[in-house]
């Protein structure tokens, strides 16, 4: 790990008068896997959000391999989104069309696969999320957490650099959680960077290389999960009690 490939830079974000970011910091490396925590509302989605422009920032710079990216159009954002993937609370599938459907939709999409192609790769990615020959399966047939997993297989399917992680185990049981973990443990192995927002802090402390905290708009801790369950900071405890 070395290279920064994202990077914010003094980050500000209001809601009206609502002050969600007060100047915000933070850069990620090559390969690092990211926890971000904070308290419900500190702006933990908005600015997973604002990194690929589906929020725009008040001040400051978005930076990706060193090339500002806050200021683009939304066409010019198209590639940095395929770069840059997004995998949502919910899995957000689409609900009328079948799990290869979903997986495939991002290359049908965005690339000039042939359909055999296209089977293959989503057959692929069945495979790594551990749901092996289920593409005709409706996604209302699935449980909670295979419709994380198929939705994170859509996020990863256009091989992004970096994967942005809205809360992938809330509602999930511990069996689900440990599925999702691991199949985020193997992307963490291909050499995936990635931000992980969450209020799993058993599963962000197995997880990712670096816990940073989000409280009243500021970063307030950035440094290793060892260094993070040994805080003395009385915000940074509250977390670790729970
Ligand atoms: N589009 C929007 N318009 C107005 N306010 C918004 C919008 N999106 C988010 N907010 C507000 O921004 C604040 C931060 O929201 P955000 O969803 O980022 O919090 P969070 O830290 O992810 O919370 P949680 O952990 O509960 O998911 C909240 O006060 C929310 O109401």
């Amino acid at each position: 790990m070395g290279e920064v490939i994202l990077e914010l830079k003094n980050i500000h974000k209001s809601f009206g008068t609502n002050k969600i970011h007060r100047g915000i910091n933070l850069s990620l490396k090559k390969g690092e896997s990211l926890g971000l925590l904070g308290g419900s509302g500190t702006g933990k989605s908005v600015l997973l959000r604002s990194i690929i422009g589906l929020e725009r920032i008040d001040q400051g710079e978005i930076l990706f391999h060193g090339e500002r990216i806050d200021q683009l159009s939304e066409e010019e954002l198209t590639p940095y989104r395929i770069k840059i993937s997004y995998s949502f609370q919910s899995g957000a599938l689409f609900d009328s069309i079948n799990v290869f459907e979903n997986i495939g939709y991002p290359l049908f999409e965005h690339t000039r696969f042939s359909y055999q192609q296209i089977k293959d790769k989503v057959a692929e990615m069945l495979k790594l999320i551990d749901l092996p020959g289920r593409e005709h399966i409706m996604p209302s047939d699935l449980s909670g957490g295979m419709q994380k997993r198929v939705g994170m297989a859509r996020a990863m399917i256009l091989n992004p650099e970096v994967i942005l992680y809205d809360e992938p185990t809330a509602g999930l049981d511990p069996a689900n959680t440990l599925n999702v973990v691991g199949l985020m443990q193997r992307l963490k192995e291909k050499g995936l960077a990635s931000i992980f927002v969450t209020h799993d802090i058993p599963s962000a402390l197995s997880l990712c290389d670096r816990i940073v905290v989000l409280n009243e708009g500021k970063i307030i801790f950035n440094d290793t999960p060892t260094n993070f369950q040994n805080s003395d900071d009385p915000i940074v405890k509250k977390f670790n009690a729970h």
